[in-house]
């Protein structure tokens, strides 16, 4: 007997080996995808009508700092060094762990809520973020944000805090929690820390997510300090392979393109983020093309303002066109797969495809609404029309998070309450 069987929906595989089908069934059983067809001979305790609805793969935010839901809206319309060194820095100078718990809850509730089912994560009082997914039932990387600042106590301090946290929460929530090192950036971490961190990560087998050249103003520090950019310099300090997480990279060379590419690095494009801080425009369509492994991410509330992955998506889809003078860059399909099966290759989870044997991670999206009819073609609806909100049950490891738009896994208007009362009482905390 199976656990879940999701019936008469429009399966969107994302398996390059197999296409869609019209009018399908997928079956879920121990956690994992058991069965993709027309129809089935199981039975199964959950038995899901889908008829009028899309099942595809849950979507990964491969770069967010989830808790910072605390700081939507709190400092817009700013310079990223203002935004950052003036306005949210001082503010996280006055959080608590209980904070960080709060606000990761709200970011798990919105992101079940908008089909994001795994996310990669870099903040502080990490402990509570791990708590929080999971409570949840997300999956998630997690790192603990290492920002060194030319301190070597500091940097010591926090990387020490960085394996603890590493050690303790690997494999964690029947392996949905993964951890990894997260040095914050090369141009707030020296070169020895970098090399360090490095080390740590290697002996512990973690992943590494980093901010890589997000502004021209890195570009140019780096330059001056070291005569070379930032991903010239973790090339030189042999920082860089698969297991490397690197969001933003807008102010990239060709040769820079060539490097990732080469070293297998997984990028993170933050396309709302970086046109809200006016960093620049990523070059992605030529990644793309070259083969490098370009994910999507929100980065934090505080720069978005919301963790819509589908708005992401078709933000993406329509930064690049005009960016590059060519509509047809970035077309539907291509902004599927980042925010899917190349998400969940960053993440290294199995899932991220509709396919026998991956772990399932399931979204099922409504499409009887307006903003969606008629519909001649589903991968096209799903980046320029849909929203977050038109996803009405989330999967997440064979477990229903939310069903028909009803949120199991949390106390939906608890959460929103503690985490309303934490902002505001941070924010007094900071004016006070
Ligand atoms: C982990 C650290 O990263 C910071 N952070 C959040 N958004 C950005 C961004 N766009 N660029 C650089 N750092 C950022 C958080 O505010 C925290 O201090
Ligand atoms: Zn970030």
């Amino acid at each position: 007997m199976a656990d879940i069987i999701i019936k008469n929906a429009y399966v969107l595989t994302m398996d390059p080996d197999s296409g869609d089908l019209k009018n399908g069934t997928v079956v879920i059983e121990d956690g994992k995808i058991t069965e993709i067809g027309e129809k089935t001979k199981e039975s199964a305790d959950t038995v899901i009508d889908a008829k009028g609805s899309v099942v595809m793969p849950g979507l990964a935010n491969t770069h967010t700092h989830a808790a910072m839901t605390l700081f939507r809206g709190y400092a817009d319309d700013l310079q990223l060094a203002e935004w950052l060194e003036k306005n949210i820095w001082p503010a996280e100078s006055q959080l608590k762990a209980e904070d960080v718990y709060k606000g990761s809850l709200l970011a798990c509730l919105e992101m079940i809520k908008s089909g994001t089912t795994s996310f990669a994560d870099m903040y502080f009082y990490m402990d509570e973020t791990a708590k929080a997914v999971e409570a949840s039932g997300l999956r998630a990387s997690l790192s603990h944000g290492l920002i060194e600042l030319w301190n070597e106590e500091k940097g010591e301090t926090d990387l020490k805090e960085g394996k603890r946290f590493v050690r303790a929460w690997q494999g964690a929530a029947d392996g949905r929690i993964k951890t990894m090192y997260g040095p914050h950036a090369p141009n707030t971490c020296s070169e020895e820390f970098l090399i360090k961190v490095k080390e740590e990560a290697h002996k512990d087998g973690a992943g590494l997510h980093i901010h890589v050249l997000e502004t021209e103003a890195e570009l140019n520090a780096m330059k001056e300090r070291y005569g070379k950019c930032s991903v010239h310099l973790l090339e030189d300090i042999g920082f860089f392979g698969p297991d490397v997480l690197a969001a933003h990279c807008v102010w990239l060379s060709d040769g820079d393109i060539e490097i990732l590419r080469q070293r297998g690095v997984n990028v993170s494009h933050n396309p709302i983020s970086n046109m809200k801080l006016a960093s620049g425009i990523a070059p992605v369509h030529k990644m793309l093309e070259r083969g490098v492994n370009v994910t999507l991410g929100t980065d934090g509330c505080a720069s978005n303002n919301n963790l819509d992955l589908f708005e992401e998506m078709k933000t993406a889809a329509l930064l690049h066109k005009v960016s590059t003078g060519n509509p047809t860059a970035l077309p539907a399909r291509q902004v599927l797969e980042m925010a899917t099966v190349n998400g969940a290759k960053a993440l290294g989870t199995e899932t991220g495809m509709l396919k026998v044997g991956r772990k399932a991670d399931v979204i099922i999206l409504d499409m009887k609404k307006p903003h969606l009819t008629p519909c001649f073609d589903v991968p096209s609806h799903l980046v320029y029309s849909a929203k977050g909100c038109d996803v009405r049950t989330t999967i997440v490891d064979g477990k229903v998070l939310m069903d028909n738009y009803r949120v199991l896994a949390l106390d939906e208007e608890k959460v929103i309450e503690e985490a309303r009362t934490a902002a505001e009482e941070l924010v007094a905390r900071v004016n006070a």
